[in-house]
């Protein structure tokens, strides 16, 4: 059983534009993750396509205009919003994009210390800061005295204390120095090797490659395809999504030819498949509808015309 599922999430927000008109964006559709226990899910694809969305729904932290549906389980139970603020820093971890989740009046060591849930605080605490290289007097700072990777290590301390069966972890290595970084995805590695889901989130394929089992791939509000991490191999003959292998093919390491076009805003889909104004395989039936996420060679794909 998969220790956590997403299934047909949409995330619309309401807005208000001239006088008291209200427009909806719809900035995720759709959309399906699973997270198993032992594995971890690397979540890729450009800015603005609702990965960082993707966490926060997961944890229970949108904002209160963002309007959801489609229904989330936690070990086969319905992960209400109640069930969310109970677990969450608990049994669901994030380690979030921005520095700027530490709490600015509290010192760092106290806030990792109070995400521990089983033994000694302080040991677990200093523990953790030797592994990220963070001094022992560090644990007496301020988060505005830290530098941008000592901040982004503190947040990855936090997200390890807890002892989470479920780790999400948004973008947590820019900033670190290759060293750190290395150790850092090693870490999530351990995670899940020691029992543990963990979704990564990333613009980095690279570090995606290097420790994930599989990889969805997120375009425009939605999953694409989700694929086992041996597929992203040669020019992308594995992949089955037109994106997943023009993204994969962009890569300055393979052919490093950009894809024409440009994700469209969520103020402006097309009305059938999200990908199809920039697909080289289109035809007229593409833009008849969303096409529905289906099983393809041991993996997911969103296409009529995947093979
Ligand atoms: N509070 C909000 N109100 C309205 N729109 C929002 C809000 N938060 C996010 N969005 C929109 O939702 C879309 C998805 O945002 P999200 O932060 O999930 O992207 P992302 O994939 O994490 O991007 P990045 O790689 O840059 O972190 C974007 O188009 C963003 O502008
Ligand atoms: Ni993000």
């Amino acid at each position: 059983m998969p220790i956590l599922e997403v299934k047909n999430l949409s995330v619309a927000f309401t807005q208000y534009t001239t006088g008291f008109k209200q427009k909806s964006h719809q900035v995720i559709s759709d959309l399906n993750v699973t997270l198993e226990a032992g594995k971890i899910l690397a979540v890729v694809g450009a800015s603005g396509s609702g990965k960082s969305l993707l966490a926060h729904a997961i944890l229970g932290v949108l904002p209160t205009n963002a309007k959801v549906s489609g229904s989330m389980t936690y070990v086969g139970e319905e992960l209400t919003h109640a069930r969310k603020i109970a677990l969450r820093g608990k049994e669901i971890a994030l380690v979030p994009q921005s520095v700027n989740y530490l709490d600015p009046l509290m010192k760092v060591g106290k806030q990792v210390r109070t995400s521990v849930r089983t033994g000694d605080p302080k040991e677990a605490q200093k523990n953790v800061f030797e592994r990220y290289h963070l001094k022992p007097e560090v644990e007496g700072m301020y988060p505005f005295e830290l530098s941008g990777g000592m901040a982004r290590r503190t947040l990855l301390s936090t997200a390890i204390v807890s002892g989470a069966k479920v780790i999400i972890a948004d973008e947590p290595t820019p900033g670190l120095d290759p060293t750190v970084m290395k150790e850092a995805l090693g870490n999530f590695r351990e995670l899940a090797d020691s029992g543990c889901a963990v979704m990564l989130i990333t613009h980095d394929i690279d570090s995606a490659l290097s420790i994930a089992d599989e990889i969805a791939v997120f375009y425009a509000g939605t999953t694409v395809e989700i694929a086992p991490v041996t597929d992203f191999t040669g020019k992308g003959e594995a992949l089955r999504h037109p994106y997943s292998k023009a993204l994969w093919r962009a890569l300055p390491q393979n052919d490093f030819i950009p894809i024409k076009g440009s994700q469209p805003h969520s103020s402006a889909l097309p009305p059938g498949c999200l990908f199809e104004p920039r697909c080289p395989w289109a035809t007229s039936d593409c833009r008849k509808g969303r096409p529905e996420m289906r099983e393809l060679r041991d993996g997911t794909v969103r296409c009529i015309h995947a093979t």
